[in-house]
């Protein structure tokens, strides 16, 4: 048994809470310096810590930031960017308190969609998230891989100084704007921590824009592993792309284009890629794409169901009745009928049956009903509208993130 208390972070918590998060995470305690440079990033705004008397044995923070949804609504967010708890205190329901505190909070503040990476994916579905978008890793071996000669590249690449990096990435962020479902927006303090430390001036981040005819309209973050040494002349270096986001294909073609002119690399290796970027039909050769790995990596909670369903657009179709199970927010338990004008509550009798977590996994765009009821995530009272439902809710672009948060 342990008792403790669950209560908003105060400005003074700030850092041990942040060092019980490292802690929990395994990585090494920050120093001074680090704190002084980047604590703004860990504001005491929207953190709720578990305190046993005085002493943090629990924390969980979230970023008010928004998100783009299906048709291209941008709905507020609570983006949940830290969660922790003790080694020597787990198990004993700390997280589960901090949870309902955080989520009620949302509520609260009318707040409709929260969101998170997770570390383990078995932890966060009882809290009503489901893994929502996925992402993909793709190696491209140099110097074999090159773009296929109908692939439109107009317009220059030039690469930042750290300081360039640090000043203009946030702003190009903005003006490529949310154009995928998934994408979320980086409030502030989400960039010290997140971009500056890493490609600005004590980083060793390579950053590159691509200027198209309406000037910067695309950019590249990337890093250098195993690097060329003496004792392996042949062995080039191997470029990790942390971000590459542009407004066009254009503008996309040509910073891959300009990854795979480096000189002195063997490959490129690129995480959390959209599931459906083109890259093997962009290539002269499909197979000089590989996909490396395809794991989860938005997971969404809508936290008002009513308001969630309304933002998003739905493909024309015959509507369907929804029967929505919310065990932590019940005011969600209910009806919705959604169809190609919008979607609202009804007393209607329900067609498909799911818990909330499963309609964060269908609300991107990412799994089909079809899916799901074949996962057994949805139970089908009229069969017919398992299609239905696919009509409705299917996206042509895959729905990405592309934010580490
Ligand atoms: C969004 C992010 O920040 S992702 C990072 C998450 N943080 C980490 O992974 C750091 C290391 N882990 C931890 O700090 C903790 O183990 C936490 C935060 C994951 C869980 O905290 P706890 O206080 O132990 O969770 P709590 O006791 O409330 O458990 C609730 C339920 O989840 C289950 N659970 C908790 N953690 C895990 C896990 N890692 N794997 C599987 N099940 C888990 C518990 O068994 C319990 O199940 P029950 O309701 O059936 O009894």
């Amino acid at each position: 048994m342990t008792d403790f208390d669950v209560r908003p972070v105060a400005e003074d918590e700030r850092r041990a809470t942040f060092d019980l998060l490292g802690r929990s995470l395994h990585t090494n305690r920050v120093s001074d310096e680090f704190w002084s440079r980047y604590g703004g990033s860990w504001p005491a705004a929207h953190k709720f810590g578990a305190f046993d008397g005085a002493a943090p044995i629990g924390i969980a923070s979230s970023l008010e930031t928004r998100i783009a949804v299906p048709g291209g609504e941008v709905l507020a967010l609570g983006a949940v960017d830290g969660v922790g708890v003790r080694a020597d205190r787990t198990r004993r329901g700390v997280l589960t308190a901090m949870m309902a505190a955080q989520l009620a909070d949302f509520a609260a503040r009318g707040i409709p969609l929260a969101a998170l990476h997770a570390s383990e994916p078995t932890i966060y579905g009882r809290f009503g998230y489901g893994s929502a978008a996925l992402a993909k890793t793709v190696w491209l071996p140099r110097p074999a891989a090159r773009l296929h000669e109908r692939v439109a590249v107009r317009g220059d690449v030039r690469m930042l100084t750290p300081d360039e990096a640090v000043r203009e990435i946030p702003a190009l962020y903005e003006r490529i704007g949310l154009h995928r479902a998934g994408m979320i927006g980086r409030p502030a303090h989400w960039w010290p921590v997140a971009h500056d430390r890493l490609a600005g001036p004590h980083g060793s981040h390579v950053v590159a824009v691509h200027s198209g005819p309406d000037g910067d309209d695309g950019y590249v973050v990337y890093d250098t592993l195993d690097r060329r040494t003496l004792d392996s002349p042949d062995e080039g270096a191997v470029l990790k792309v942390r971000e590459l986001n542009a407004v066009d294909p254009a503008a996309h073609a040509a910073l891959w284009r300009f990854l795979l002119s480096i000189d002195l690399v063997s490959g490129i290796r690129a995480r959390y890629r959209p599931v459906d970027e083109p890259l093997a039909p962009m290539l002269a050769d499909h197979r000089h794409v590989r996909t490396a790995d395809v794991e989860d990596d938005l997971w969404l909670r809508p936290v008002d169901v009513t308001a969630a369903l309304a933002a998003r657009t739905y493909r024309a179709a015959d509507p369907v009745v929804l029967a929505v199970r919310d065990r932590m927010l019940p005011a969600n338990t209910g009806c919705y009928e959604v169809g190609p004008d919008g979607a609202h509550r009804t007393d209607a009798a329900a067609d498909l049956v799911l818990d909330v977590d499963t309609l964060g996994m269908l609300y991107l765009g990412q799994w089909t009903a079809t899916a799901l009821a074949h996962a057994g995530r949805v139970e089908v009272v009229h069969p017919s509208a398992v299609a239905r439902a696919d009509e409705l809710f299917t996206t042509i672009a895959a729905p990405w993130c592309g934010t580490y948060f």
